[in-house]
């Protein structure tokens, strides 16, 4: 049901990763953290990818994560070096380029992400005339699921809300949907505390 989903995780280099934790973490602690998370995001992501049938793509500049991606049987995509966004647009090029009618963007950085939840964005209803969007508490974007090229990625401040008003701009339906497991992602010093009661491969960092 699922076979034309290519679910793309973006991933920088770990040496680059998490400078928000910088308050409290060392350079080589927020890499290590940042390579815990993304170990946890692609096994889980791997045994969903068995159940479901997605396309599972890792976009990194990293020859590190890119290894590890494809270790974990996903695709490793070269990012072009221009941030985020940009490195999305490579890899939504990727996936329309391989005639994947949709594409689900999700962070490797989510505090505690649940089998449900991504089960829930895999099923829900495609159209290519809708965007659904999972907000991040902040005000982010956790999970975005959409046809490739139906909008400009547009993350950053705000996102989610910049993410539906572009799909409206393009004549296309945003669909909010709130999932608890997907609301928290670990940006801040705070979001580490909350992360580390709600994962305990976490607690160490906090
Ligand atoms: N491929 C790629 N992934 C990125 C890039 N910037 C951020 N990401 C990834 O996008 C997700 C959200 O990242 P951010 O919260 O912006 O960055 P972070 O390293 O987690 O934290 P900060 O350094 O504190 O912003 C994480 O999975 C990052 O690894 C980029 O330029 N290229
Ligand atoms: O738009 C977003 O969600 C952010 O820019 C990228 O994710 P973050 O919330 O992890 O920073």
């Amino acid at each position: 049901m699922s076979r034309d989903t290519l679910v793309i995780v973006p991933v920088k280099d770990p040496a680059q990763a998490k400078t928000r934790l910088s308050p409290v973490l060392a350079p080589p602690r927020r890499a290590e953290i940042a390579r815990v998370l993304l170990g946890r995001s692609l096994s889980l992501l791997s045994e969903l990818r068995a159940e479901l049938g997605f396309g599972l793509a890792v976009v990194t500049p990293s020859a590190e994560i890119a290894s590890k991606a494809r270790k974990a049987g996903a695709l490793a995509l070269p990012d072009p070096g221009r941030g985020l966004n940009a490195a999305l647009d490579a890899a939504a090029r990727h996936a329309a380029d391989e005639g994947y009618a949709q594409i689900c963007v999700l962070p490797a950085d989510l505090a505690a992400p649940r089998a449900e939840d991504i089960r829930r964005i895999i099923a829900f209803p495609r159209s290519p005339r809708s965007v659904l969007i999972c907000p991040a508490k902040d005000g982010g974007t956790n999970a975005l699921r959409l046809a490739p090229g139906a909008i400009a990625f547009h993350y950053g401040p705000r996102s989610a809300e910049r993410h539906a008003l572009a799909a409206q701009s393009a004549g296309l339906t945003p669909v909010i949907l709130p999932l608890a497991s997907l609301a928290e992602d670990v940006d801040t010093v705070r979001d580490l505390t909350r992360a580390a009661h709600l994962a305990p491969e976490l607690r160490g960092f906090a």
